[in-house]
């Protein structure tokens, strides 16, 4: 199944806050720019990419100097604001040093939803990979709210990633978190807990089995990756669930080795 991956062609990569901030709340640079360079090299060996990309919040934080993620939803906006700009200028600089172009896109569910809209983000997308480009998706912070009429969140990265993969008919979502795949319990917590290398399907046990978050910085968590998981499994797509720690692994992944949490269903070959 792994070998599989060698074939894929159109990679949608997200990256989690976890991975982007350490967890004295400074910049991952060193991260960062190891994601700028795999990805501008996976586009000259002729791979197409999109990168969803958390971070806004985090790399917000960090401007500001504020230790905890702000309560209220227009500060929480306003450093989204800030952060995503921030986040930006970093990939810009990083993906330069590679003669790499990157596009941003910030989304919001009710773009999506609407079938017009949902054919416009699909049509900038696909132009933007015909351009050569490398297309960064994030949630459209600033905005995007959840009240009982008016909900345009995705929820978090994890599902928009999901989704991305969907609208792009890409062959494979890697996810990059701060974890080296799927346990049978919070690894953080429980010790013990085993590395799923291969899971097929995902049942209320799986669920059971992933609570809580690994940092403050992040909004997913476990359970999160899981339901994106899901709907790719229910869309016949795959996932690749690693350790965003050092984004050379992606290499590795595409290489066919058994890195991560690999989540495929059995029907599926690429
Ligand atoms: N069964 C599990 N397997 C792996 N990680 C788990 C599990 N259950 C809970 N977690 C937690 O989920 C965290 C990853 O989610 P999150 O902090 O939202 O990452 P990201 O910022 O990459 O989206 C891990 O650090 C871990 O603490
Ligand atoms: N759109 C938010 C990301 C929220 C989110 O899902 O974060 P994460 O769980 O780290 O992927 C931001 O850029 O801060």
């Amino acid at each position: 199944m792994r070998q599989n991956l060698k074939n894929a062609q159109r990679i949608v990569i997200k990256i989690g806050t976890s991975s982007l901030i350490y967890p004295n709340g400074k910049v991952n640079l060193h991260a960062i720019d190891q994601l700028a360079f795999v990805l501008s090299d996976l586009k000259n060996q002729g791979k197409e990419i999109v990168l969803v990309s958390s971070g806004a919040i985090g790399v917000g934080m960090n401007t500001l100097k504020l230790d905890k993620r702000p309560v209220s939803i227009p500060e929480q906006q306003a450093v989204a604001a800030i952060g995503q700009l921030e986040l930006m200028n970093i990939y810009t600089q990083r993906f330069h040093l590679y003669n790499q172009t990157i596009g941003q896109l910030l989304l919001t569910r009710d773009v999506v939803e609407y079938p017009k809209s949902r054919t416009n983000v699909k049509n900038t997308l696909e132009q933007l990979i015909k351009m050569n480009c490398i297309p960064i998706v994030n949630e459209n912070d600033t905005v995007a709210v959840d009240e009982l009429d008016h909900q345009t969140k995705f929820g978090d990265n994890d599902q928009l990633s999901a989704l991305v993969t969907q609208l792009c008919h890409a062959d494979l979502l890697i996810m990059l978190s701060d974890i080296d795949g799927f346990y049978s319990d919070n690894p953080v917590k429980n010790p013990q807990a085993q590395l799923f290398s291969e899971i097929h399907e995902i049942t209320p046990a799986s669920y059971e089995c992933s609570k809580g978050t690994g940092t403050k910085f992040g909004t997913g968590g476990m359970q999160s990756k899981l339901k994106a998981a899901e709907k790719l499994l229910a869309n016949n797509k795959q996932m690749v669930l690693a350790n965003g720690n050092n984004p050379l692994i992606i290499f590795e992944i595409l290489s066919g080795k058994a890195i991560g949490t690999l989540f495929v269903n059995q029907a599926q070959r690429l």
